[in-house]
């Protein structure tokens, strides 16, 4: 359903639009402008809206539709505000323009990651509710800042308050990728990030002559360790064609840092590492493995995090978990087929599920190539139109989920 000039445009797209156009871009995002749409939405709909500030400036904003048997676990529809930065100059259009050319598409930094999937959750609510219809559960739709930048200062401390465990949810979605073909990809866990920092520290001296022990020869045995593990996991992927991306543990060298002169040999040089750790990996292991790497490298090498989950989880993708079967069985009354992975990278649902409230990430776009972070995001407004079908099946499931053993 594709619609042409604004005067005959779907009013969900003229919605997801403006919202687009709110400038939320790290590294300084005007969540102010945000928190003030969703306060709107929240009054058109009927729905209530709480505030929750977890750290000064950071607020989570939690509208709130009210089951007919609220002592029953809630469903949470997670999804973040911010998004990240853009390089203007590669852009066909002005990012925060939200640009819809003469085919559909519309061009936003967000447009995928993930302020689609908010607007498909509040206009799925919006119909449900216009049409009349009530459900047992409760659906609160949080939406959080900081996702992008590790959500120290959203989910992680969100998932802590007291006003979470009000909430009392039972299951979770967030967000999700694309899928360039007919499937949809669904999420059941996620890869940990572990951002390291090696510090390599050694002779000086002048660069003219053979100085022994020097900084960088013992960065580089690292830096060579870690590369020859990467092509290791590279090589165990590509082997084994039923392995998904996110089934391996991925690493790249992202920044080196040192060194003042051409002819000054440093004392101390850095190289920083972007790991992805897969859920099976035993951590501790692995950690006294980054040690093992560094001591082997000589004397004076260390490392530190910048980042470091250590309680990856697993939603369970069977009919054993009756969320899953809800879930799944509203997708095949659709005729949409899932592809079931473990998320490469990392989001807020990694939190979620720490704290035992199962998750899924979804985000509806099929016949759409993944452009999240990248130049030139956009998304057809005929797929975000469906997206809202399919939450509207979905949310009509997942609150209708009876009461589970133990569950009030
Ligand atoms: C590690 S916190 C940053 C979160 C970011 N998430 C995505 C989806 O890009 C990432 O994985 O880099
Ligand atoms: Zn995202
Ligand atoms: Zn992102």
């Amino acid at each position: 359903m594709t619609t042409k000039g604004p005067e005959s445009e779907h009013p969900s797209v003229t919605l997801f639009r403006q919202y687009l156009r709110i400038r939320t871009v790290q590294p300084n995002p005007d969540y102010g402008a945000a928190i003030a749409f969703l306060e709107e939405r929240a009054h058109q709909l009927g729905l209530s809206c709480q505030k929750v500030e977890v750290a000064p400036g950071f607020v989570i904003t939690v509208l709130t539709w009210l089951g007919t048997n609220p002592t029953l676990p809630s469903i949470l529809l997670n999804s973040h505000t911010d998004v990240v930065p853009v390089f203007k100059e590669h852009w066909h259009h002005d990012p925060f323009e939200a640009f819809k050319d003469s085919e559909g598409y519309i061009y936003a930094r967000g447009a995928q990651d993930m302020k689609c999937v908010s607007i498909q959750y509040l206009e799925a609510v919006r119909r449900l509710k216009s049409e009349g219809h009530r459900f047992p559960r409760t659906i609160h739709l949080t939406f959080v800042p900081d996702e992008e930048v590790g959500g120290h200062k959203g989910m992680e401390l969100f998932v802590k308050r007291p006003e979470f465990q009000a909430l009392r949810a039972g299951f979770a979605l967030d967000e999700g990728l694309a899928n360039p073909t007919d499937a949809f990809t669904v999420f059941y866990s996620e890869r940990s990030p572990w951002w390291i920092r090696v510090t390599s520290t050694g002779k000086p001296g002048h660069a003219s002559r053979f100085i022994e022990d020097t900084a960088a020869e013992k960065l580089h045995k690292v830096i060579s360790s870690i590369l020859a593990f990467r092509e290791k996991e590279k090589q165990r992927l590509q082997a084994n064609p039923h392995l998904k991306e996110g089934a391996v543990t991925s690493v790249n060298l992202t920044k080196l840092e040192g060194g003042v002169a051409y002819n000054v040999v440093p004392a101390a040089m850095s190289a920083s590492f972007d790991f992805r750790v897969a859920p099976d990996v035993d951590m501790k292991a692995f950690e006294k493995q980054l040690e093992t790497w560094c001591r082997e490298a000589g004397e004076g090498v260390t490392f530190e995090f910048a980042q470091k989950f250590t309680e990856p989880r697993m939603t369970r993708p069977d009919d054993s978990n009756p969320w899953w079967a809800a879930f799944s069985g509203a997708c095949k009354e659709m005729n949409l087929t899932l592809e079931p992975q473990i998320f490469p990278a990392a989001t807020d649902s990694r939190y979620v599920r720490a704290v035992g409230i199962p998750a899924l990430g979804f985000s509806p776009m099929n016949h759409t190539p993944v452009l999240l972070h990248d130049h030139n995001e956009r998304l057809h407004e005929a797929v975000f139109l469906r997206g809202v079908d399919i939450y509207t099946r979905l949310l009509s499931a997942l609150a209708s989920v009876p009461a589970m053993p133990g569950e009030s």
